[in-house]
């Protein structure tokens, strides 16, 4: 059998091809209704095929948000099956929205759920939460390496709550003295450094959730110094609805602009679904003309 393309290696083939922007797939009810669909598992199955076909060879990744196919029970997940399914086939790369955390052995079962080759619901990478360490979730990222698949851990959201916590200072650890969203940071980084060829990758398959609305350098981030090899991939929420601007991605993100996916659901969807394509075409473009 041959060895899985590196979920890194797939990302900048993505970026080179399409550029950086992700459309989100968030069915909110008021966006079906928005839509014409039902709030039913047919109207998200509807909604998700639209979009996926909307974004085909006009961007590169799709990311479905779980929470608005679980509303919808196991009828739900059938839905997000196909409709990952079709994306993939499409030649999307897919995240899935999930953010799963948990003991490493419960973790792992998430892992495989959602990035095991041939699993119902394989997704190319999917977001993770280390709230109980980053070592419960390195099963999942040895998992993931080992498929060619990706996965991004939850640093700074770009949620307000959020800073509390994730600015908080650890006390113990080799990372003392980081603040939460720091450490997750840069244990993600050195995983990625510690892949065997990790010398020749130029992202690596490892990433970080970091937020366009949230402030980085209050969060312990760096994003000065010269940036990581292999370069860390970052999913970008917060930009569009939330209120983040593209205008400012160098800013916000600095050395780590290079590994940014700009993700975007409620700006682009709110265009309806004879609206879809052109919204999706003409973010791409505005993505692209930043330039990173
Ligand atoms: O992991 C995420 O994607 C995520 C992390 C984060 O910090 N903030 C955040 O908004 N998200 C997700 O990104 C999407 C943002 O949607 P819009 O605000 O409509 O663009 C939602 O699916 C959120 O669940």
């Amino acid at each position: 059998m041959s060895e899985p393309v590196p979920f890194g290696d797939r990302l900048e083939a993505v970026f080179a091809a399409y550029g950086r922007l992700c459309v989100g797939i968030d069915p909110h009810a008021s966006l079906l209704a928005e839509w014409g669909q039902p709030d039913s598992a047919e109207g998200v199955r509807e909604f998700g095929l639209r979009a996926v076909e909307a974004a085909a060879d006009r961007v590169g990744i799709v990311k479905p948000q779980v929470a608005f196919f679980e509303r919808h029970g196991a009828a739900g997940y059938a839905a997000l099956e196909r409709i990952m399914g079709e994306a993939r086939d499409a030649g999307l790369l897919v995240i899935a929205d999930v953010k799963r955390g948990d003991i490493g052995s419960s973790v792992e079962a998430y892992g495989d759920a959602w990035l095991r080759p041939g699993s119902s619901l394989e997704a190319d990478a999917m977001t993770i939460s280390a709230y109980q360490g980053l070592g419960s979730i390195e099963q999942v990222m040895v998992a993931a390496e080992e498929a060619g698949k990706g996965v991004f851990v939850l640093a700074a959201t770009s949620n307000p709550e959020a800073s509390a916590i994730q600015r908080a200072v650890l006390q113990q650890s080799s990372r003392a003295g980081s603040t939460v969203a720091g450490a997750i940071t840069s244990g993600v980084v050195a995983w990625n450094q510690g892949r065997a060829d990790a010398s020749t990758r130029a992202l690596g398959s490892a990433g970080v959730v970091l937020g366009a609305t949230t402030d980085l350098a209050l969060a312990g981030i760096d994003t000065n110094s010269e940036p990581p090899r292999p370069g860390l991939p970052v999913l970008a929420p917060g930009f569009g609805h939330q209120g983040g601007e593209l205008s400012d991605l160098r800013l916000i993100y600095g050395s780590l602009a290079a590994g940014v996916i700009v993700s975007e659901s409620r700006s682009i969807l709110a265009a309806g679904p004879d609206g879809i394509a052109d919204a999706i075409a003409r973010r791409a473009d505005q993505v692209g003309a930043v330039g990173v």
